[in-house]
């Protein structure tokens, strides 16, 4: 009996936030199991999160990435200085760059001519203008490849909203979209060439360590923190963010030791104290460990994609620092980034897509994926 699929039809909100800010009619993702039809014209489009280009685009940035999010200023002014530090640029708009180069190049190796477009939630290229660009070129579907592997409001269900945006953009009207249809890739956090990828990072990383104290040497996969509310409702079940991440880690490491302990921790985060977030935070958990006796530890950041500013300001400044003060040796392994094998799996996801595989969680969401309900409407008396 065929599958139902069940469309993407926000009715809900973002579990902490103002429900004024959800994108209401998610038209952008139809997904379908049928092979793509003959003829019709498709492109790849890398969804990203967008990154500042120089000093002045910084704050403008920051204020897209956190409109109506109740992120206190303080903390924007905090962050800002961490894109300063780099001269106001951000490494996510080359890696994306070079993502897409290895992409075309990976396509080209499995004979599939399909052109590769580029847009961004926050900053220029934005998703919007390059629906605008994808329909000028006679584009008629887009498979949509975004730069997370995993579940959650922020990893999936906010890149739906942003297709969602742009084919409302495209007509003004929300319930009735235009230029390309589009299909969202799966979440990708166990394909085959992602755990490879980190693997031989975590590998390379253990080995810069001291070799007296590599075998002994405790292993922390972090990925970003985010609002309990957010994490409580990832997924058609809840909590999916951290079981994908506790799934991904646990197969990394078995590549790399199998059956080795390792610890899944939390960084960056942000919002106000009063919202409680994923913890521990790494730099916590590095001093616990070194109150525990540990004398060293390899980081390796499972849950991104590529090594952007939150991974080399919070990890390489950060958390070095943190462990540099409490006395455990440190090493940080790299992300998946261009590794081979996860272009590899990626091209490979989009195959399966076109060949009518059977979407899974990532590409056909239940409505309630990483939304809370909204409360039911009081009567009026
Ligand atoms: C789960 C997750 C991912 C991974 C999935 C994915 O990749 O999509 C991710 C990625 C990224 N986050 C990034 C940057 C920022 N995230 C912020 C704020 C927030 N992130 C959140 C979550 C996540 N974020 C959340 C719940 C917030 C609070 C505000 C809100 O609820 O939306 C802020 C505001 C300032 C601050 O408070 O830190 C900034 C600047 C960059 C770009 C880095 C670069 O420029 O190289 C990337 C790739
Ligand atoms: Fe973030």
């Amino acid at each position: 009996m065929p599958r139902a699929i069940v469309d993407i039809t926000p009715a809900g909100q973002r579990p902490d936030e103002d429900p004024s800010l959800a994108v209401r009619n998610n038209g952008g993702a139809q997904p379908s199991s049928a092979p793509a039809p003959a003829g019709r014209r498709e492109a790849l489009l890398l969804l990203s999160f967008g990154g500042p280009e120089g000093h002045d685009d910084v704050m403008p940035f920051l204020e897209n990435v956190t409109r109506g999010r109740g992120i206190p200023r303080e903390r924007l002014e905090e962050v800002a200085e961490h894109y300063h530090h780099f001269g106001g640029v951000s490494p996510i708009n080359d890696q994306n760059k070079a993502l897409i180069a290895a992409l075309e190049g990976g396509l080209r190796a499995a004979g599939v001519d399909l052109p590769v477009y580029w847009g961004n939630r926050n900053w220029a290229p934005y998703v919007e203008d390059v629906w605008q660009q994808m329909a000028d070129d006679g584009i008629e579907h887009a498979y949509v490849l975004a730069t997370s592997a995993y579940a959650s409001f922020s990893g999936c269900r906010q890149y739906h909203e942003d297709i969602a945006r742009a084919r409302a953009a495209m007509t003004g009207d929300a319930a009735a979209p235009g230029g390309p249809t589009a299909e969202k890739l799966p979440h990708y956090f166990d394909a085959e060439g992602f755990v490879r990828a980190n693997a031989d990072a975590l590998a390379a990383a253990l080995a810069e360590l001291p070799t007296d104290v590599r075998d002994p040497a405790r292993l922390v996969a972090t990925a970003h923190s985010i609002p309990d509310s957010m994490a409580a409702v990832a997924g058609p079940e809840g909590h999916a963010y951290e079981t994908e991440l506790q799934a991904a880690a646990r197969l990394v490491v078995d590549l790399v030791a199998p059956g080795r302990a390792f610890d899944l921790v939390w960084q960056s985060r942000s919002g106000p104290p009063s919202v409680p977030w994923l913890e521990p935070d790494v730099n916590d958990h590095l001093e616990a460990l070194a109150g525990a006796g540990e004398k060293a530890v390899v980081l390796f950041p499972v849950g991104f994609v590529s090594d952007h500013l939150e991974v080399i300001w919070d990890l390489d400044n950060e958390a070095r620092e943190t462990a540099e003060k409490v006395g455990l040796a440190f090493a940080r392994a790299a992300t998946a980034g261009t590794h081979p094998e996860f272009v590899r799996s990626l091209v490979e996801l989009l195959v399966e897509r076109r060949a009518g595989g059977e979407p899974r969680l990532g590409t056909n969401c239940p409505a309630s994926c990483c939304f809370t309900p909204p409360r039911p409407a009081r009567p009026t008396a």
